[in-house]
């Protein structure tokens, strides 16, 4: 708690500022705004609904990092979240403490690293399948492609080989649905769950649909009891503080969450791949080159992954330009002051990596999408906080390993076999909700690599 006489209130942005555009194009209305403080902690006053835009690293460092335990996840955002999370690893306090503890493990680089055989065996697989949608010309949408890929991918970590095909169909249109369906709750936090909101019935019974596939595992991986290294059978050995087994609600609650926090987030980073890709050639062949010389006509795989420096770059920068996780929010508990801007409890603090990462004082040329930036000499002296795709402090991101093989392996997987080429070449527009996703539908056809001799 802090009493600094000296603090000011923050300015204060009315929404009428954001209002003109807001309709038409949200995001661009919110980036400006947001851009436009060029760094400096502002309100936005949307009448009783008035949080802090916190942008600049060393604010952001100070809430997510230094002064953590006064910022905690609460309120807006994960209220709407809570119905279908439960109270596990993306919640906070004793329980987020708990679940993290006994997560941490399992997404260690180290561990992940050991699943990467099976994830790069899956990614060849759903590749396969995207080829014979896309065979002949057809055209194919980038979103469904990109969705299909990773569910398969995630879910094959999570449950190994334990799932049916029938859980696998219910699962994948119920977490579609449960994205989708919560967008009214996501951009109207402040009406309380009792109040009906357009998608809440869909929401629910999706919910419904994703424990009714869950359950089931959980119970049937401790019958077995086999010792499986998927996360499922993971969660079934790990003893609580008490010493006593985790229960199947905390086993289904940290399961779910992750679930939610893994696919969409990776699925839409990657479907942005394609029009950046499309809108720089150059950058396009130095990849395609890259891939050619290192994966060539072979099924990708793990011995592939350390020379693809070129690749990780790509999916840096894609994840700097179009961050999904574009805004997430905390509740200050007490008091507090912030490069003498006063905070008061109970205060909502937003941050949003979508503006840090387009600050020009920080990222020269925002909009250019440069992968250069990540070259490591090019990146040795800045901010930890100017690049937060993945959060930071004690939240931090336990997919953050995940993401990064699961997406170097895709992309690699893909170009090795195709050059997709978009039918629509117009740039393409975001549109928010739980990620920032493209607006529209991007249809691509896969122009198969020729290999002399190695036919794609
Ligand atoms: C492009 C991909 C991804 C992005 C951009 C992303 C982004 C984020 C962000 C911003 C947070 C911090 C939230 C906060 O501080 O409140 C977070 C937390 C989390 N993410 Fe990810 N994520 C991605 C992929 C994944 C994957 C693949 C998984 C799981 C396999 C995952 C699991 C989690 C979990 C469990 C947390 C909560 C950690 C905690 O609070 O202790 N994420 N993610």
């Amino acid at each position: 708690m802090s009493t600094d006489p000296r603090a000011r209130p923050a300015r204060t942005v009315p929404l009428r500022r954001l209002a003109p555009g807001f309709l038409r194009d949200p995001l661009a209305a919110f980036e400006k705004v947001g851009t436009d403080a060029s760094g400096e902690i502002i309100r936005l006053n949307a009448g009783t609904f008035r949080p802090y835009l916190v942008t600049d690293p060393d604010h952001v460092q100070h809430v997510l990092r230094g002064n953590s335990a006064n910022y905690r996840r609460k309120g807006m955002f994960w209220n709407a979240l809570e119905r279908l999370l439960g109270d596990g690893i993306l919640g906070d306090g004793p329980t987020w403490e708990h679940s993290r503890r006994n997560l941490q493990p399992v997404f260690t680089s180290r561990n992940v690293t050991s699943l990467t055989e099976r994830m790069a065996e899956t990614v060849n697989q759903a590749v396969d399948q995207m080829a014979w949608r896309g065979r002949s010309g057809r055209t194919v949408e980038a979103s469904q492609e990109m969705n299909s890929v990773v569910n398969q991918t995630v879910i094959k970590i999570f449950f190994g080989d334990r799932i049916s095909q029938q859980g696998n169909a219910l699962l994948v249109p119920a977490f579609e649905t449960i994205v989708h369906s919560i967008a009214f709750r996501l951009l109207l936090p402040f009406v309380p769950n009792a109040v009906p909101l357009p998608g809440d019935r869909a929401f629910l019974r999706s919910v419904k649909t994703v424990d009714s596939v869950v359950y089931p595992v959980i119970r049937e991986v401790r019958r077995l009891d086999d010792g499986g290294d998927d996360v499922i059978a993971t969660l079934c050995r790990v003893r609580g503080p008490d010493g006593e087994p985790l229960t199947d609600r905390q086993i289904r609650d940290d399961v779910v969450s992750m679930l939610g926090a893994g696919t969409e987030t990776t699925s839409v980073a990657l479907t942005w791949l394609w029009p950046a890709l499309e809108a720089n050639p150059e950058v396009a062949e130095t990849l395609y080159e890259e891939i050619d010389r290192v994966v060539g006509s072979d099924p990708v795989g793990p011995q592939h992954l350390p020379d693809l420096e070129y690749t990780r770059m790509v999916i840096q920068e894609l994840l700097r330009l179009f961050p999904v996780g574009w805004l997430f929010p905390r509740t200050a508990v007490g008091s507090d002051v912030i490069d003498g801007v006063k905070i008061e409890a109970g205060a909502t603090m937003l941050f949003s990596p979508l503006i840090t990462h387009h600050l020009e004082s920080i990222w020269p040329d925002p909009l250019t999408f440069d992968p250069e930036r990540f070259r490591p000499e090019n990146a040795r002296n800045r901010h930890r906080y100017a690049y937060f795709p993945f959060g930071g402090g004690q939240h931090q991101c336990l997919g953050m390993h995940v993401f990064n093989i699961e997406a170097q392996l895709i992309v690699a997987a893909i170009l090795s076999r195709f050059r997709p080429k978009l039918t629509d070449p117009r740039p393409v527009k975001g549109r928010i909700a739980a990620t920032v996703r493209p607006r529209d539908k991007i249809g691509m056809t896969l122009q198969p690599v020729i290999r002399t001799g190695h036919p794609a």
